[in-house]
């Protein structure tokens, strides 16, 4: 036999089977060479496994306005927003479609004023249960405050300490702001060194903290570090109350008999508006620097937990007008509750500046709603419960702050539809306006590009936080508790990675450290 006959048989016996085996393959596997793209994640660090996957619900909230979208997540990333009037269908090859039907799916809320404790006084709060909490609540990102840990983070090694602190405990991206204190305003070094270890930008008080080694700051020494943040582009966020201010009333007058230290009425008299209109009167003063042409240029000024929009919403009002470069925030607990209806001795409630009258809590309302405040935090800070003094009641003496960053989303819905806000106005003071004051490029809204991070929740479905209620944050302790409230959190995705549904977290913690762009 000729080779080539040899060869010819050879193929003929073949030729079928190899055609078999080939159209099988291509049937098989060609789909899936699409798939090949969809890698699976096995790490631990989010709920779902796809790495590409698309939400769709009728209510999803996109610069263009709130609508039926299909939102395309690829990685970490956001790679399309597609408006269509139904979920486009799960089909082999094509990534998995999570149909969230009428819940709304908005941007994850940027927190930037959270005190975890941690190094130091972790039993107060520390990454895990913060971040943890924060999820819970909806929250993708938040910024550290440089005191209430120890040490504070007042220079380069501190906030070294920070990081090392919460290396591996962070559910979701979290940045960190450093201290300015007496002892580092002057010193320009000191403070370069800081921000260029990256402190996303500086805080002080303005009163004492509670805090020893975070003493306050004069309003010369924040004018001082203005041009140090020029030079970086970075705000300067200030605790507003004064403790001295010229015109001081007291409501405590001499020869009155001491009242109840378990009243709520006592505390807020003792700690008096003046204190906070004193502040931001000085504190506008400085801002000047900030405007176009002034010494520090590029310098932001923010307020922090404005709780007074009558006359210091007004020194701030005519320092923008002016050109200065400010915003001012207020947090979620002065939008939820009233000096009046706080119970004797629920030193829980206690923060500063204090909760004011329902009155001061509607103006509040009307002038997020008129535009003049910019944005909301939680200002969330915890203490162990024997600082908060329960067996006393002893709300001047119990340690000033509030836990309730979990709690963030339903309190600002519940209080907020019944004075008319819309989901758009609230993503905008809770995602929006703080990405952009914190200088987060990636965060902050849904479209092309942006990290995908984002919370799904149902506005309709209430819940009360009873005593069975699953807390994250540490210490049981916070004023939300007892209450009811609608806008319950479904889903929670922080860079693409699903860390939060109906109760159950991520095994992981995977969230990153926030450095400044
Ligand atoms: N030290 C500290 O966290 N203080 C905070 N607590 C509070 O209620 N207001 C604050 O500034
Ligand atoms: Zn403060
Ligand atoms: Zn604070």
């Amino acid at each position: 036999m000729e080779p080539g006959d040899l060869l010819r048989s050879l193929l003929r016996g073949w030729t079928l089977p190899l055609f078999l085996f080939m159209l099988g393959f291509t049937l098989v596997y060609l789909p899936n060479f699409e798939n090949a793209k969809i890698v699976r994640r096995d790490d631990g660090c989010s709920l779902l496994h796809d790495t590409h996957f698309v939400l769709y619900s009728k209510r999803v909230v996109t610069p263009s306005g709130i609508g039926p979208y299909a939102v395309e997540v690829e990685g970490e990333r956001i790679v399309s927003v597609t408006k269509r009037s139904e979920a486009p269908k799960t089909s082999p090859g094509k990534p998995r479609v999570l149909d969230y039907g009428n819940a709304v799916i908005m941007p994850g809320l940027v927190d930037a004023h959270v005190h975890i404790n941690e190094p130091g006084r972790t039993e107060w709060e520390g990454f895990l249960t913060g971040t943890k909490a924060a999820v819970a609540g909806g929250t993708t990102a938040i910024v550290d405050m440089p005191l209430n840990a120890h040490p504070t983070t007042t220079t380069k090694q501190h906030l070294d300490e920070k990081k090392e602190a919460a290396k591996g405990k962070l559910y979701i991206d979290t940045g960190f702001w450093g201290g300015l204190v007496p002892d580092n305003a002057y010193n320009a070094s000191i403070l370069e060194e800081l921000l260029e270890a990256g402190a996303l930008g500086l805080k002080s008080f303005m009163c004492p903290s509670g805090i020893e080694d975070f003493p306050a700051t004069t309003a010369q020494h924040i004018k001082a570090s203005l041009p140090v943040l020029a030079k970086f582009g970075r705000p300067i966020l200030v605790h507003q109350e004064v403790t001295d201010p010229p015109s001081q009333p007291s409501s405590l007058v001499p020869g009155e008999p001491p009242s109840n230290a378990r009243d709520y009425m006592r505390y807020l008299n003792a700690r008096p508006l003046t204190w906070e209109r004193e502040a931001v009167r000085q504190l506008m003063e400085v801002a000047k620097d900030t405007k176009p042409g002034g010494v520090a240029e590029g310098a932001h000024v923010h307020v922090v937990h404005l709780s007074d929009a009558e006359d210091s919403l007004s020194h701030i009002k005519a320092a923008k007008a002016e050109g200065s470069s400010v915003t001012v925030e207020t947090c979620a607990h002065y939008l939820s509750f009233a000096a009046e209806d706080v119970p004797e001795g629920a030193t829980e409630y206690k923060c500063a500046p204090p909760l004011r009258d329902a009155r001061h809590r509607e103006l509040l309302w009307k002038a997020l709603l008129g535009g003049d405040i910019d944005m909301i935090t939680t200002d969330h800070s915890p203490s162990t419960p024997d600082l908060k003094l329960f067996e006393e009641g002893d709300f001047l003496k119990a340690w000033g702050g509030i836990s309730g960053i979990q709690f963030a989303l339903p309190a600002t819905w519940t209080h907020g539809s019944a004075w008319g806000m819309t989901i758009q106005q609230m993503s905008r003071w809770w995602s929006t306006v703080p990405a952009k004051m914190v200088n987060l490029p990636r965060k902050g809204s849904l479209e092309f590009g942006k990290d995908a991070d984002i919370v799904v929740w149902d506005p309709e479905e209430s819940f009360v936080i009873d005593s069975t209620y699953p807390i994250y944050f540490k210490n049981r302790l916070s004023p939300y508790i007892g209450h009811k409230y609608s806008g319950k959190v479904i889903t929670t995705f922080s860079r693409g990675r699903q860390v939060f549904e109906e109760g159950r977290h991520a095994q992981k913690p995977c969230g990153a450290m926030i450095n400044p762009v």
